[in-house]
């Protein structure tokens, strides 16, 4: 970013969301995936032990039983340690997706082939129950939890129940209503699952459209409309972050004000239009002369204009403001057939935690010099009290 612009929408905080609507849908996805998948490894551990220690002759199996929880726990493990990059871009959100989507589905299958495992084996007895109730609430919930990502969730409903109703239907032949139920369900969660997924993504998009709104909204509130620069409250807000920061760096931080001149004059003999035609000519000088890495340009309000010029020290700071001064002087405002002298007056500080404490003291400072450029017979700049003079030979050859 610019920073004689005010933020737009693509320059969030660099915690807050992602500001364009593809991003913005994989970091949604990544992070809803994250939080639901938290609870759900536990799930399938339980429902396992319980099979196990419920089946009516446990002690024979005890060695793949184990091996089950084993696995189930190492699943849980995994999906509990990957977790979301931070600052992530779309593709690295993405991949990271679908690697937890792998281990959402290598659970899933694994539940579907131990169920079936415990469906096709009458030592399992009344655990059976236990595995066909976990698989229609195992299946459900993937429906209703992980609708973003259709096939995939799809693809899990498939491996959570198609290997225990196949166990069902060839093993057992009084199981048929069952295995009708089964399949009945199965047909129900993918019909849910296609209004889930619709739901999802126009849910994402509304909210998507309305952080772009609150973004635009918030750039406008801090934009003048005639300049195009930021506005004092943009200057306001960004003043006292650029101070900290110059604290915490070490680096100085300089600010100018300028006010053209006569300009009520300009108004009165011109008109208003031609007025804002100065002001805009003016703002534009001010982006070509003020374009250093981290200058902050705003309109104050009227006729007056500040820049904050971050590891600017008084004396560049001092210089760069009178060579733009000098600028102003020799550049009349084209407007229409006319040709519009304009001067103006400046002050120019820099901020110092001694001198100014707060931020605020540094403007008062600034805008004190400003009213002595003006007092002194305008069309000059004047350095804050207690700011160091730059040294005369530093100074350009028009103003020594
Ligand atoms: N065209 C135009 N005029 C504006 C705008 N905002 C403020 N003004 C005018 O700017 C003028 C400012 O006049 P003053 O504050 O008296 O200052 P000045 O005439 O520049 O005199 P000094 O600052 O003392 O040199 C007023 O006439 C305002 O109406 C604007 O957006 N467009």
């Amino acid at each position: 970013m610019k920073n004689n612009d005010v933020p737009s929408t693509a320059t969030l905080p660099e915690a807050g969301p992602p500001t364009t609507r593809e991003h913005f849908a994989q970091w949604r996805q990544a992070q809803d995936i994250r939080q639901r998948t938290r609870l759900g490894g536990f799930f399938y551990l339980v429902a396992w032990c319980l099979c196990w220690g419920f089946a009516s002759r446990p002690g024979m199996h005890w060695a793949a039983g184990l091996m089950v929880t084993a696995l189930f726990a190492l699943l849980l493990l995994l999906r509990l340690l990957h977790r979301l990059p931070r600052q992530a871009d779309v593709d690295v959100l993405r991949r990271w997706a679908l690697v937890h989507w792998n281990l959402l589905l290598a659970t899933a299958l694994s539940w579907g082939l131990a169920s079936s495992w415990v469906l096709a084996t009458p030592d399992f007895g009344n655990a059976r129950l236990v595995a066909v109730v976990s698989t229609v609430a195992f299946a459900t919930a993937m429906v209703f939890t992980f609708a973003m990502n259709r096939p995939l969730a799809l693809l899990g409903v498939a491996f959570l129940s198609l290997p225990g109703i196949a166990a069902l239907a060839w093993h057992d032949a009084q199981a048929l209503p069952v295995v009708l139920t089964l399949v009945g369900h199965l047909a129900f969660l993918v019909l849910a699952l296609r209004r889930g997924h619709a739901e999802y993504h126009a849910h994402t998009a509304m909210a998507f459209e309305l952080l772009d709104q609150r973004e635009r909204f918030r750039a406008l509130s801090r934009t003048d409309g005639l300049t195009q620069l930021g506005n004092r409250l943009h200057f306001n807000q960004v003043l006292p972050e650029m101070a900290h920061q110059a604290q915490r760096s070490g680096q100085p931080l300089s600010l100018a004000m300028f006010d053209i001149d006569w300009f009520k004059r300009i108004n009165d003999t011109h008109g208003h239009a031609a007025g804002d035609a100065c002001l805009i000519a003016f703002s534009g000088w001010l982006r070509t002369a003020f374009a250093g890495p981290g200058d902050v340009l705003v309109r104050l309000g009227g006729e007056e204009f500040g820049v904050l010029m971050p590891g600017t020290t008084a004396a560049e700071a001092w210089q760069r403001a009178e060579a733009f001064r000098h600028q102003v002087s020799l550049t009349p405002v084209a407007w229409r057939d006319r040709h519009i002298a304009v001067t103006t007056s400046g002050g120019v500080g820099t901020y110092g935690v001694a001198i100014d404490g707060e931020p605020e003291h540094l403007v008062q400072r600034v805008d004190r010099a400003l009213y002595t450029a003006k007092a002194r017979g305008r069309n000059q700049v004047t350095q804050a009290l207690g700011d160091a003079l730059p040294p005369q030979s530093d100074l350009p050859f028009w103003a020594s």
